[in-house]
């Protein structure tokens, strides 16, 4: 089994970008991200302290705006009305998961399509689903590649997709199904999960439930992305990440990703490639 260096190819990613930031402030465009942090969920505040630092690598202006988790929903949609104004600003993002009581629907819908880099507003997933451009998800688009690296013809393929959320599950199996793949999407209700896996050429595990998928789950030469990120506590009370899938029992697979060092980076470093789309479309529309 190959582990996919999701580490290597996110580095490699950033750099190309950085490459494109690089060009268009040649021609006097300085790309620029907003991002908004709620609360202080304690992995949000690191996942948005790597973006803003991988940003700043990138040579994009980041404007950070940090609000405490009391914050009213009517004061963040006013902060995003601004920012959908401001033309420095060509991508936005709102970590999630915001402070109950704001209505994360509410709050995504109102970030301007266009500068929408988490790929989460109602028209972007709309054009997702029909096939018509507009800004993928971070992390889908993450996956797609780490696939990419190892797959050349995805026409007919079968692909297993666990999970069904907005932000993984339903765009990653838009994006399988663009390629042709066969699709079934399953989640953690689904009766009789391990024999759907079995059937997959490739198993995207998005379900947030820890080692959930064993090595006899796995069809052998079969490719798997582990989505899940889970902290778990052993008895001595260490923590360490774990994946959705227990990447040890994969020696018959094909090809892998590691949790930590798979997808994770990928998201980061796709949203500052989906920052330039968003600022290279506000100029030629
Ligand atoms: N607005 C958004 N909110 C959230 C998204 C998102 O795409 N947009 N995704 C997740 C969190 N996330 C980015 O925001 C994210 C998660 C994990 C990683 C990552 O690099 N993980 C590392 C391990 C990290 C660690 O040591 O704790 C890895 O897997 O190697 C990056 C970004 C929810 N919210």
């Amino acid at each position: 089994m190959t582990p996919i260096d999701g580490r290597a190819m996110a580095r490699a990613l950033c750099d190309r970008t950085a490459a494109d930031v690089a060009a268009l402030a040649a021609r006097g465009i300085r790309v620029g991200l907003a991002v908004i942090l709620v609360g202080d969920h304690p992995p949000s505040q690191v996942y948005v302290r790597r973006k803003i630092a991988e940003t700043a690598r990138a040579g994009i202006a980041s404007f950070e705006h940090r609000l405490p988790a009391d914050t009213g929903e009517a004061t963040l949609l006013a902060l995003i009305d601004a920012l959908n104004h401001d033309p420095a600003v060509h991508g936005i993002l709102v970590q999630l998961p915001l402070p109950e009581g704001i209505d994360a629907g509410r709050v995504l819908d109102a970030i301007a399509p266009g500068k929408d880099v988490d790929g989460f507003h109602p028209v972007n997933v709309g054009r997702l689903s029909t096939g018509t451009g507009g800004l993928v998800p971070c992390t889908p688009l993450g996956c797609m590649m780490l696939l990419d690296s190892v797959i050349d013809e995805y026409r007919g393929l079968a692909a297993v997709v666990i999970g069904k959320s907005n932000i993984v599950g339903k765009p990653v199996a838009m994006l399988l199904l663009e390629r042709e793949c066969t699709v079934t999407v399953t989640h953690i209700a689904t009766r009789g999960l391990p024999e759907i896996v079995r059937t997959a050429d490739i198993v995207v595990a998005a379900a947030g439930a820890p080692g959930l998928v064993r090595g006899d789950w796995v069809k052998p030469g079969a490719v798997v992305i582990d989505v899940g990120i889970t902290r778990v506590t052993d008895n001595e009370g260490r923590t360490r990440l774990m994946g959705d899938v227990a990447f040890d029992e994969l020696g018959h697979a094909r090809a892998a990703t590691p949790v930590p060092g798979g997808v994770g980076p990928m998201t980061i470093a796709c949203l500052l490639a989906n920052t330039v789309r968003a600022a290279r479309k506000a100029q030629h529309g």
